[in-house]
């Protein structure tokens, strides 16, 4: 008899698996290592940025107040006594109608509180000298890029599980960390199980088909950060599967199989489970695809027992391991990113359980729109290539139509959510 396995909702389902999710081990890598990587400390900053006023553009630096009595008809004159380029601080002190000729970057003088661009200046020599003119006044503070306006020493400026991009790193080098303070990526075992599977550059066999889970699984894992170790595939035979997972447990942080966890007479997950005397958080879930995702848990590490069908797979993979491996790389919103869409097709089937269409979001004048891509079976594969989304159908609901507002999940957004 074949036992009878009892769905759990996936919100609970979830929250099973995250009591065991924890922050993951640091390293230190040099600032050009780091792109791509998830920081494992909060930076403050230790100082002012800029670290003084300076200038943004290239011109004059006067005392504002000199300029009080300029019109069109009654320039005011000033000598021009030095010229600074960004880099260089002026060494002379600026007295009354004096000014600076001043590149951008550049320091402003003691005494200087203003900057005249070049343009709206009139310059010209006389006896020997440099002077220039204006036809306006400028007050204190006109055209400075002030000491601390774009940061002030203390502030926060990248919280730990912040990503690494362009940005990222540009701030990180203002600041002066040459080297930096990342997660260590997660190391992901993975084994596809299944007598069915042909390697990738197998020619097709009657009964047969090619592993795509594997690749799928690794690149979900990178796409996350983190990094997947594939130990192959294994045959339908639960004393050599048991064997190399025992082997390599010690190895990954984490494990995730493909197929054997349905009820069939090769689906061996739940014997291998139970030999490694790993705790089984939960076998079913009240979800389409992936409702025979299984969980377990040994000493703390978590064995995810993804389902064969393609698009199971890749659903438990996003649902279930994604926040994991998120809360390893220190993130605090570590779930895909969620918001709403106005549905552009009917999709009139029931939904007794969760479902997760593979879908297509794009905007349009500001809104968000979303295609249900491919059949939703999940067994299928094309769907996946073409899904940027999952539009996410809470189970008890009958079908939804054009027009509808649904809830969408990002795939490929950066920035998580918290729940
Ligand atoms: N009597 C029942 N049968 C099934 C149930 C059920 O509740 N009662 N659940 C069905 C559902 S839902 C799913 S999903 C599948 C899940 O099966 P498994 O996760 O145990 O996976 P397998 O049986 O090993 O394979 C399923 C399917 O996927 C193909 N596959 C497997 N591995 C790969 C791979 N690496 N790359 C590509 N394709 C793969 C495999 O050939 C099968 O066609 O069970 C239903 N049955
Ligand atoms: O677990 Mo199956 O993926 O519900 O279709």
């Amino acid at each position: 008899m074949v036992e009878k396995r009892t769905p759990i909702p996936v919100m609970e389902a979830i929250q099973k698996v995250m009591q065991f999710a924890k922050s993951g081990k640091k390293e230190i890598v040099a600032l050009e290592e780091a792109y791509g990587r998830y920081l494992a400390e909060d930076l403050r900053a230790d100082h002012d940025v800029p670290p003084f006023d300076r200038s943004p553009y290239d011109g004059f630096a006067i005392r504002a107040a000199d300029s009080a009595a300029a019109s069109l008809d009654h320039p005011v004159e000033f000598e021009v006594i030095e010229t600074i380029g960004a880099g260089q601080v002026a060494e002379k002190e600026v007295a009354p109608f004096q000014a600076v000729r001043i590149m951008t970057g550049a320091q402003i003088p003691n005494g200087c509180d203003a900057v005249v661009m070049f343009e709206v200046a009139n310059e010209y020599e006389r006896n020997g000298k440099t002077y220039m003119s204006i036809k306006r006044p400028f007050r204190p503070g006109d055209n400075i890029s002030f000491q601390g306006e774009d940061t002030k020493k203390g502030e926060m400026l990248v919280p730990k599980g912040t990503f690494i991009n362009p940005g990222v790193q540009a701030l990180l080098a203002t600041f002066g960390y040459a080297n930096v303070h990342v997660a260590k990526k997660p190391k992901v075992g993975i084994f596809a199980t299944g007598s069915e599977l042909l390697d990738v550059s197998e020619p097709l066999v009657p009964g047969k088909i090619r592993n795509s889970n594997a690749y799928m699984i690794q690149a979900q894992v990178y796409r996350i950060g983190a990094l997947p170790v594939y130990f192959g595939k294994l045959m339908d035979d639960a004393d050599r599967c048991f064997a190399a997972i025992e082997n390599v447990l010690d190895e990954v942080d984490l494990l995730i199989t493909t197929g054997g966890v349905s009820v069939g007479d090769y689906d061996y997950l739940p014997v291998i489970y139970e030999r490694l005397g790993a705790e089984v958080l939960f076998n079913k879930v009240a979800m389409r695809p992936g409702s025979v995702t299984t969980v377990a848990q040994k000493e703390g590490k978590l064995l995810f027992g993804l389902s064969g069908n393609p698009s199971a797979c890749y659903v438990g993979f996003e649902l279930f391991v994604r926040p994991v491996i998120r809360t390893m790389l220190y993130s605090a919103k570590p779930y895909l990113y969620k918001t709403t869409a106005t549905l552009l097709a009917d999709f009139p089937k029931p939904n007794p359980f969760t479902r997760f269409v593979r879908s297509y979001v794009h905007a349009k004048e500001g809104r968000l729109y979303v295609t249900p891509v491919g059949m939703d079976k999940s067994n299928i594969v094309t769907s996946l290539a073409k899904a940027n989304a999952f539009m996410v159908l809470p189970g008890g609901t009958r079908g939804f139509s054009k027009g509808d507002a649904v809830e969408i999940w990002l795939l490929e957004n950066e920035e998580g959510s918290e729940q």
